[in-house]
């Protein structure tokens, strides 16, 4: 029988079916992850580890002709959108959000009102995954089975629903931001006014300085109307302020219910999920009539089953904007060498796309892909070979990058995210010490644009992704909703639960295409 452990839950990065494999000569392998030293390939091996070992994991007969349904039974459940009727009783009601169009017009003797609806349906669907690998062993691969049959998985669309469930001059909104600033966050509290606004909601407030707002005592909501918001996007941060740490989860809900809030607008990275998940379980434990929605916010991209998050793409924008500058400094010195380091924690998206989006970087170093310095495969020798071959190079690495090589410390910063140690100067110094050891001259540029990335106002896209999600958390609150996420799947919009968002990073799978593209614009090889 073939038996193995599935992922509960459906397709992401580490969402394969995966066989972890040892052999003597200490190359361990799990999916497409190799690595050459049993001891380097720790970190990500526990990270595997602990996806497989999640006590929801259930094991799967693939050879249950019935598989499949049972599977996707699985995942439905999974997917379901936590909502207000679960656990009271509420009765709906005809939605006062309405396009302001003409009404009853009659089109080739058919009554528009009658035959259209601008409305989306509780069963419409977007699909999950639209790639069908025929191997495990093609580019990428996300598979199920070991023959990696494809499997027909949707997700809830997004969107304003005929029936809602609150009245609208009752609602107490309130919206807060959390976390890192990110661009776009102004954007997006902008859009949840006006959409409230546009359903008949009079009393908007903002929360100021995330969690914390809501605890301590000498900061006082503030209050949001379409006027009040109306230009804030045109510059970057939150109107209303971010934190990182805060408060406990008790006491925030204790100020939810004195504030008489009905709707929170919660926008944050994935601490703020957990936050937001844990304060949705508690508002549904005191069983309160509250509709809690999150909108992932984070330049490093790192939330679950969504294509991005907003603010990512503004960030990219200007971290190639540093990467240009590196080149130039580089590319004007004799043998120069630009270095630069980019946000991301534990995934190296940011790091990937600017690379790729400014077609200068020779090698690029993320979290995700370990990487030597010393030796015959080492970074420092193939930085000698660029030298030779070219005169400069420009180096691109993610914050979370190489850490394995560093000295850590225990700390953490106040949300309880781990300090990591500064991969960009450790770099710097190597470099700078290798050749002077070599006696060969190097002149090392080291640009840490890490603060200008995520304080600019949003681009274009992320503007319009900004709109999109904003205006579909109102809706999904309107709708009874609550504990879920909005976010942006194969280009359609759809709400998620948030405790799937939350179960783990999304990261650069290492045998994406997309990593790969990354490597054929880089030309750098293997660093191990
Ligand atoms: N596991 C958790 N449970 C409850 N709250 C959390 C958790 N992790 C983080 N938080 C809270 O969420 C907020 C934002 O978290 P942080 O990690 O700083 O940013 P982000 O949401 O961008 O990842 C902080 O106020 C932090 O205290
Ligand atoms: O100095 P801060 O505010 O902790 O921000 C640095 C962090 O911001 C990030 O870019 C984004 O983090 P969040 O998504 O948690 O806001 C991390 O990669 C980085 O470590
Ligand atoms: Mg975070």
């Amino acid at each position: 029988m073939a038996s193995h452990t599935l992922i509960q839950g459906f397709p992401s990065t580490y969402v394969k079916l995966g066989i972890l494999r040892s052999s003597s000569n200490g190359v361990r392998s799990w999916g497409s992850l190799v690595c050459r030293k049993k001891k380097r390939c720790k970190p990500l091996l526990m990270k595997i580890n602990a996806v497989i070992n999640d006590p929801s994991h259930s094991t799967i007969d693939f050879d249950d002709p019935d598989w499949k349904i049972h599977y996707q039974e699985k995942f439905e459940e999974c997917i379901r959108l936590p909502h207000l009727s679960d656990n009271l009783n509420v009765t709906p009601r005809h939605t006062t959000f309405s396009l302001k169009k003409r009404v009853g017009q009659v089109i080739n003797g058919i009554d528009s009102s009658e035959e259209k609806s601008d409305y989306v349906n509780d069963d419409d669907r977007a699909l999950l995954k639209v790639i069908k690998f025929s191997s495990p062993t093609s580019a990428g691969a996300e598979c199920i089975d070991p023959y990696c049959n494809w499997v027909e998985l949707w997700v809830h669309r997004a969107g304003p629903r005929k029936q809602i469930y609150f009245e609208p001059e009752n609602v107490k909104a309130a919206i807060v931001t959390c976390g890192g600033l990110c661009p776009g966050l102004n954007d997006v509290i902008r859009q949840i006014v006006f959409t409230l606004e546009v359903y008949g909601v009079k009393e908007i407030v903002g929360i100021p300085f995330g969690y914390r707002g809501f605890v301590d005592e000498e900061l006082t909501e503030i209050k949001l109307s379409r006027d009040i918001v109306q230009n804030i996007n045109l510059s970057g941060g939150s109107l209303l302020g971010v934190s990182r740490g805060g408060a406990n989860i008790n006491d925030i809900v204790d100020r939810i219910q004195a504030k008489n809030i009905s709707m929170l607008f919660v926008l944050g990275g994935n601490g703020t999920h957990a936050g937001t998940q844990a304060i949705h379980d508690e508002c549904q434990k005191r069983r309160m009539k509250i509709s809690i929605i999150c909108v992932p916010k984070t330049i490093d991209n790192d939330i679950l089953l969504m294509d991005k998050t907003f603010g990512f793409d503004t960030a990219v924008e200007e971290a190639q904007r540093a990467i240009n500058s590196a080149y130039i400094e580089a590319h004007s010195a004799y043998n120069g060498i630009g270095l630069v380091k980019l946000m991301g924690r534990s995934s190296g998206f940011i790091a990937m796309h600017a690379s790729l989006s400014s077609g200068q970087t020779d090698i690029c170093l993320i979290p995700e892909v370990p990487f030597d310095l010393e030796g015959q495969y080492g970074v420092l020798n193939y930085l000698e070979k660029l030298m030779q071959k070219k005169g400069s190079a420009v180096i691109c690495v993610a914050e979370g990058a190489g850490q394995d090589l560093l000295e850590r410390s225990n700390a953490t910063d106040a949300s309880g995210n781990v300090v990591l140690a500064d991969i960009g100067v450790y770099l710097q110094q190597n470099i700078k010490k290798h050749f002077k050891d070599l006696g060969i001259p190097a002149d090392v540029k080291y640009i840490d644009p890490t603060y200008m990335i995520r304080a600019v106002r949003a681009n274009a896209s992320d503007a319009i992704l900004c709109t999109v999600l904003g205006q579909n958390a109102v809706h999904g609150a309107f709708a009874g909703f609550s504990g879920i996420t909005v976010g942006i799947c194969n280009s359609h919009y759809v709400y998620l639960p948030i405790s799937e968002v939350i179960k783990s990073h999304r990261l650069v799978d290492p045998n994406s295409r997309m990593w790969h593209r990354c490597l054929t614009s880089t030309g750098q090889p293997d660093f191990i």
